[in-house]
């Protein structure tokens, strides 16, 4: 494991609330217990539990949004996310949540965010770079990092940027609301939009309006696609031609026509397709496939908590079930810059860093 610790990487598909680490589940669900609002030891087993099919993980989320529904946990949970890719080598993060309202407890979509961005601003292990310090002027710098330690190299640095979630279970309403929440905190280093959910929940169609209006204001969009079996909801989001898509397990041949076509970049997510059954098993995986046609492919965690991953394990189930060295490893990872939604200014000091690790595999 040391190698694919140690090389730079790159996460473009985490959710915040399936990235939790098992130890601060396990602490919010007893104090929940405590105020019986909870019964904890039920809870603790449904954590722990290991195999879970895709709908058991949906039951799982209904569950994990009880445990950190208010503003605090959101902010908990978002710095320790931060800090747990940055200790692993992940230099650049596309952290995705979906907004959430509350009334009974004053939570709007908005605050929910503001909850997430205090915790992306109090991350002190790191330097966290949010909203480009070098390139737009305009955008409101995390305080913490003065001028000097934006260009040094000493500290450990990690990008982050945000994509808000639409859920599956929204109305179109709601999903334009989220949008242009998105709009509204592009200064705080919102990038895109994420279409998610239970896949076997909505229909897509719902989500178009508010999808077109996020593309047609300059955001990113990634969606879900293909994690269960649907051919006409596949073919039409592949011809909404997003920036990118996750999982893409239950294609046919027609599909991978199109998405190669169209050569739309797949975020690769192998522990959560082999937990969750949508694929049978690891070495008839579509990486291989894909992989060998150099399609566009990023490999990333998904729900790095929820599946008891690491970006640094993706990397090595990679590498030891398909065979791929270092250098060749590290290539993949480097690739996923060309997919990146942030600016040309990150690509850039991405490029710096990944030629730096390049040249260290050299010597
Ligand atoms: C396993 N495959 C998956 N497929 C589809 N959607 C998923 C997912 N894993 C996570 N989510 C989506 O992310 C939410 C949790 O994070 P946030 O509350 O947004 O931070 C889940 O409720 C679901 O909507
Ligand atoms: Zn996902």
């Amino acid at each position: 494991m040391e190698w694919t610790l140690s090389i730079p990487k790159i996460e473009l598909h985490a959710h915040l609330n399936g990235s939790i680490r098992d130890p601060t589940l396990l602490e919010l669900a007893k104090g929940l217990g405590d105020k019986d609002i909870i019964n904890f030891s039920d809870v603790e087993g449904v954590i722990l539990k290991n195999d879970r099919s895709l709908q058991e993980v949906f039951k799982l989320f209904d569950l994990i949004h009880i445990l950190t529904t208010d503003h605090m946990t959101v902010t908990r949970i978002t710095k320790e996310v931060i800090e747990d890719f940055a200790a692993e080598n992940v230099v650049y993060l596309e952290l995705r949540t979906t907004p959430k309202r509350n009334d009974s407890i004053g939570m709007s979509k908005r605050s929910y965010m503001e909850a997430v961005v205090k915790g992306l601003k109090s991350v002190t292990a790191v330097d966290v770079d949010f909203a480009s310090c070098t390139v737009d002027t305009k955008s409101i710098v995390n305080p913490l990092l003065t001028n000097d330690t934006c260009n040094a190299s000493t500290r450990k640095k990690i990008y982050v940027r945000l994509l808000l979630s639409i859920d599956r279970r929204e109305t179109t309403v709601a999903a334009i609301e989220t949008v242009k929440l998105a709009l509204e905190m592009r200064d705080l280093g919102v990038v895109g939009i994420d279409l998610s959910g239970n896949p076997v929940v909505g229909n897509w169609i719902t989500f178009l309006p508010a999808l077109e209006f996020a593309r047609e204001q300059g955001l990113h969009i990634t969606l879900h696609c293909g994690e269960v079996p649907n051919r006409k909801e596949i073919q039409t989001m592949l011809d909404f031609l997003p920036q990118r898509i996750g999982h893409a397990c239950c294609f046919e041949e027609e599909e991978w026509s199109k998405l190669k076509l169209y050569k739309i970049p797949v975020e690769i997510c192998l522990t959560s397709n082999i937990r969750t059954e949508t694929i049978s098993s690891i070495d008839i995986h579509h990486f291989v496939d894909l992989y060998k046609a150099k399609h566009p492919l990023v490999l990333c965690t998904d729900d790095s908590g929820v599946f008891s991953t690491s970006l640094t394990n993706e990397y090595h189930l990679a590498s030891s079930t398909f065979g791929l060295g270092k250098r060749e490893m590290l290539q993949l990872a480097r690739d996923a810059i060309g997919f990146i939604f942030a600016d040309d200014g990150v690509k850039r000091d991405l490029t710096d860093i990944f030629d730096a690790a390049t040249e260290k595999l050299d010597q």
